[in-house]
């Protein structure tokens, strides 16, 4: 069987096809004590994403996305089952996992210079590495003009993207992201995609994206990971057998609306779980 990487024009994976996940979700549930009754946010999820795909994750608001995310992330913990990076159960937050939130979450005090630079002086990276990697990244997501300016004068776009230079200099194996784009305009938005699938297939690192906006999923990914709630499960995988580089034409072409239709259908059309 043929090895595909994202970068080889098919759009199939990314990896060998027996090697090992890089992400695995085995059996994960989450359920929350709301005092009288406990609420499961997630009702037991089974997933596996390869080294280097970029899936994106939909479903209705509460079908436990973001649980997901954090509990992957480290910052939550699941009530049963297991999370493994690399076959490593992950028990808390690690510079290998970068997440990037809705809100920009920038130090206000720092230059986007000094804000790309920041997880590099805390983990110990030599000043002139530091200066070195922090232009890389901050040329790779087009802020160079702007490297000595500070976050209050930039658009929300453009702090955005000094938050993916930032969350990329660490240089993490996973980056988590949730709701990036969410605060931004249709044409920012549609810029910093092309933007970050250029950041992706040039860093090669694996990257799970929450979104609420069907074509910003299908645009992105590898494959879309489709969510129902009550309780929050994967309801159906989607795979995106679209071409790179992604531009203009594979957005408006008859194969994207074929797949947009499929995950639509998929998000809204979904049936209430069975009673247990
Ligand atoms: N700390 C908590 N305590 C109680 N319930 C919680 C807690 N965190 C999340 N929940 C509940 O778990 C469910 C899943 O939440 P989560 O934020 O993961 O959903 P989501 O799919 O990301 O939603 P949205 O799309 O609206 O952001 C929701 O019903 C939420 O109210």
């Amino acid at each position: 069987m043929t090895t595909h990487t994202p970068h080889d024009g098919t759009g199939a994976p990314w990896g060998a096809p027996d090697a090992e996940p890089k992400i695995r979700f085995r059996g994960v549930t989450r359920t929350f004590d709301l005092g009288r009754e406990e609420f499961v946010a997630l009702g037991g999820v089974d997933l596996d994403v390869a080294d280097q795909e970029f899936v994106t994750i939909v479903g209705p608001s509460g079908c436990g996305k973001s649980t997901m995310l954090n509990i992957l992330a480290g910052l939550d913990a699941p009530t049963t089952g297991e999370v493994t990076v690399d076959g490593v159960p992950v028990d808390g937050p690690s510079p290998d996992r970068g997440v990037i939130f809705q809100q920009y979450a920038l130090f206000p005090w720092l230059t986007v210079r000094k804000n790309v630079e920041f997880g590099l002086k805390v983990a110990g990276v030599g000043a002139a590495e530091r200066r070195a990697r922090a232009e890389h990244f901050i040329d790779l997501v087009g802020l160079t003009a702007f490297a000595d300016a500070y976050p209050k004068t930039l658009s929300g776009g453009m702090k955005q993207r000094c938050a993916i230079a930032r969350a990329y200099a660490v240089d993490p194996q996973v980056l988590l992201m949730d709701e990036p784009f969410g605060a931004l305009d249709a044409l920012t938005r549609v810029t910093l995609q092309e933007q970050l699938l250029q950041t992706w297939s040039q860093e090669r690192r694996t990257v799970a994206f929450i979104t609420h906006d069907v074509d910003e999923a299908v645009f992105l990914a590898n494959r879309v990971i489709v969510m129902a709630a009550r309780p929050g499960r994967i309801h159906e995988i989607v795979p995106v057998d679209l071409p790179y580089p992604r531009t203009e034409d594979v957005r408006l072409s008859p194969e994207f609306a074929e797949i947009r239709n499929r995950v639509r259908h998929a998000v809204y059309h979904q049936q209430a779980a069975p009673a247990a």
